[in-house]
């Protein structure tokens, strides 16, 4: 058979604030290999939280500057702060790498997919509201934006019935082995068809 061009995939990590999504996806890249597109963000870096690695950490101005300038492909306020991703970004590095992996709230996910079809697998994480709060507060997260992350759950859990895949998130290894099982698929199929 001739070789195809491989097929560019767009693993969105996505479900409600708490449930684990940013250590499940950085785990799972880790593993398999995947590069992170990383969103621009205007809130402070919270403890552990590296700029560069957990966001871009920009100004309110810049942030500002950037939207103007039409370089964000999605853009959201969330509890006062602005999150986008760079279209250029998203684009380098699929040419570069021809998967990526990103995490974004469910309202990002659908625009992510409304941009890019089918090019985008959504994985979402789960866990109970109890569980989910109580991790934000072991986290150290301001209890007023616990709440307000709280105000958001049902919502967020309704959107799993709009993805490809949903993981509950209870013991880490146990969904890291599952989804990096599930996404293997995916990067083996790509291989299968370029022979
Ligand atoms: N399976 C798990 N068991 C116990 N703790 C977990 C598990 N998964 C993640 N955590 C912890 O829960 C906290 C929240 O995880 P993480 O930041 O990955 O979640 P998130 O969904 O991206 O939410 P947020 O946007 O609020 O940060 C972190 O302290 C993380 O170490
Ligand atoms: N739609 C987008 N959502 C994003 C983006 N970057 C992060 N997020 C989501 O925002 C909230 C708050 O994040 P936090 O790190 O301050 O807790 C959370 O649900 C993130 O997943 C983005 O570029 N677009």
């Amino acid at each position: 058979m001739g070789e195809q061009q491989e097929r560019e995939l767009i693993f969105v990590f996505t479900g409600p604030d708490g449930s684990g999504r940013k250590t499940v996806a950085d785990s799972v890249g880790s593993t398999l290999g995947i590069a992170k597109v990383i969103s621009f963000a205007t809130r402070k870096p919270r403890l552990g939280e590296t700029n560069g690695q957990d966001y871009h950490f920009i100004t309110p101005e810049l942030y500002e500057q950037f939207d103007a300038d039409g370089e964000f492909i999605e853009s959201v306020s969330v509890n006062g702060n602005r999150y986008g991703l760079r279209a250029k970004d998203i684009a380098y590095n699929l040419k570069k790498n021809g998967s990526i992996f990103l995490i974004l709230n469910p309202e990002g996910a659908h625009a992510l997919k409304d941009t890019y079809g089918e090019k985008v697998v959504r994985i979402f994480i789960y866990a109970d509201r109890r569980t989910v709060q109580q991790r934000q507060s072991v986290a150290g997260i301001d209890p007023a934006i616990i709440e307000s992350n709280l105000n958001q759950y049902e919502t967020a859990i309704r959107y799993q019935a709009s993805c490809e895949h949903a993981f509950e998130n209870y013991d880490l290894a146990h969904t890291v082995f599952d989804i990096s099982n599930t996404l293997e698929n995916y990067l083996q199929r790509n291989l299968e068809e370029r022979d």
